[in-house]
């Protein structure tokens, strides 16, 4: 089943009456299924960060068609677009964005204090998902008391507590150090392996982009290609790596 299709998806920014103006998507579509895992790589200024904006209803497409669980948000006034994106989407940003007045446990369930969810299940579902990520131990911290990695896996279980439809992650690795880096990722990996979660990834981070199930690259608000992991992580970042200087633009520092 079809989680998240976009079509045909246009970006234009600038002034219509004759200014200036940048194309910034071009006629891009993707598909994402559920319990996928997908990357999305390109260089600097290609349009990842117009893509994820859109994706997360934050912005919206000069034209093409997005559906995200069968729903088409740009049809939604900005009310119930708000509780769309409350609902449906959850969010991994690079520099956490947790809240340093709440505690961590306080900061995870967030999703359902807002949605006004019973504390019964609040309390299930916070010991689940601090188990799954072993984070039981910092909950009653606050968010300055922990490392980055650890922040990070906090808010990984805070984008899966309310069980959204898609997890829109924008280059979770992109402040911490390689071993952080590597919990993070076996962490966004478990929820997808062991809580079924779809997760699109935004990356520069070949390392990163190796734990997902496929790869789509885009170049110049366009399509470049894809490439699909096999049996095994260490072939796919290779591929990935020969992929990326293809691709050229910035990632021709890692040819
Ligand atoms: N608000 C805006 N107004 C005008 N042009 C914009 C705006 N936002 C982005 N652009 C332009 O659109 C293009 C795509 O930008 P975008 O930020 O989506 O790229 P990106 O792939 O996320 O880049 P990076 O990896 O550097 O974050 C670039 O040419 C950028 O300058």
């Amino acid at each position: 089943m079809s989680v998240l299709k976009a079509e045909n998806i246009t970006k234009i920014y600038g002034n219509k009456k004759g200014g200036l103006t940048v194309k910034a998507l071009d006629k891009f579509s993707i598909n994402i299924e559920n319990g996928e895992f997908v990357g999305v790589m390109g260089p600097s200024g290609s349009g990842k960060t117009t893509l994820l904006n859109i994706l997360a209803t934050i912005d919206t497409p000069s034209s093409g068609e997005l559906h995200i669980n069968g729903t088409d948000p740009m049809k939604l006034n900005e009310k119930h677009t708000a509780l769309f994106r409350r609902k449906e989407l959850g969010f991994i940003f690079q520099d956490y964005n947790l809240l340093d007045t709440l505690s961590i446990k306080e900061n995870i369930i967030l999703p359902l204090v807002l949605e006004k969810v019973k504390t019964r299940t609040i309390e299930e579902k916070v010991k689940d998902i601090a188990g799954l990520l072993n984070i039981k131990d910092i909950l009653d911290k606050r968010p300055y008391e922990i490392s980055g990695g650890q922040q990070q896996r906090a808010a990984c279980a805070r984008a899966l507590i309310h069980s959204p439809s898609i997890i829109l992650a924008d280059e979770p690795t992109g402040n911490l150090d390689s071993k952080s880096s590597q919990e993070v990722m076996e962490s966004i990996k478990s929820l997808n392996e062991e809580r079924n979660a779809t997760i699109m990834m935004v990356t520069h981070d070949p390392f990163a982009a190796s734990f997902c199930h496929r790869i789509v690259m885009i170049k110049d608000g366009q399509f470049f290609l894809e490439i699909v992991k096999g049996d095994n992580r260490q072939a796919f970042f290779q591929q990935i790596l020969d992929s990326l200087s293809l691709l050229g633009g910035n990632y021709n520092d890692i040819a």
